[in-house]
């Protein structure tokens, strides 16, 4: 089986990113969304970057946000990459100096083919779970059967991930990468040690 990356998304402190890392995270999210829970500010997120050891990408995440704030956080904290967590176009996506990847939410696989057409130049294209009204980190999962075999994109799965349904999951998906965020938390913004490195334990013992 190909190495299967995870991505610990969430992160609001120091302690937790070098958690993830020393477990061996891929990757961390730093969520730039003001609604959520797992919201970081401009200096937050500069601290847990600077933190991190070499060879952790580090993720912005954003939803729907103006390409100006966009930009004044590109120029103050060292993102490596973006992930679109809204409804952004391609146009949108496209505009700024730095890889991106799409989120799209999951409601019934219909129509996902050409949705992910539309980003032809997404760098991957990330998968969630459709819940009206709240554009991620649910901590629900959807139905993995929907997803299209021959997606033309590396496929990074997410919505309601944990220790418990990850190995099924990539099992059943195969993904490039899975990416987690309240599978991995005591409370809402905080990861919970143990299942972080149970979490990234298990996705190895998938390799
Ligand atoms: O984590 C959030 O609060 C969040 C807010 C808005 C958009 C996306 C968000 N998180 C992302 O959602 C998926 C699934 O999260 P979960 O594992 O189901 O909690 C993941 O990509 C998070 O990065």
């Amino acid at each position: 089986m190909p190495v299967v990356r995870s991505k610990i998304c969430g992160i609001t402190r120091v302690e937790d990113a070098l958690i993830a890392a020393e477990a061996g995270a891929d990757a961390i999210g730093l969520v730039f969304y003001p609604a959520s829970p797992r919201a970081v500010d401009v200096q937050q997120a500069r601290r847990i970057v600077a933190a991190l050891p070499p060879f952790v990408t580090t993720v912005g995440l954003f939803v729907d946000a103006s390409r100006g704030e966009v930009e004044e956080i590109l120029d103050a904290v060292a993102l490596d990459r973006l992930q679109f967590h809204g409804d952004e176009s391609p146009q949108y996506c496209d505009g700024f100096q730095r890889p991106w990847y799409k989120a799209l939410r999951v409601r019934d696989g219909g129509g996902l083919h050409e949705e992910i057409q539309h980003y032809q130049r997404a760098s991957a294209i990330l998968l969630d779970t459709y819940v009206p009204g709240i554009p991620g980190g649910t901590g629900a999962v959807f139905d993995w059967s929907l997803i299209p075999r021959d997606l033309s994109k590396p496929l990074i799965l997410a919505g309601g991930l944990d220790a418990l349904n990850v190995q099924e999951a990539i099992a059943r998906v195969r993904p490039y990468a899975v990416d987690v965020s309240g599978g991995v938390e005591r409370e809402k913004g905080i990861k919970d040690a143990g299942k972080v490195r149970d979490f990234i334990a298990r996705v190895r013992a998938c390799m």
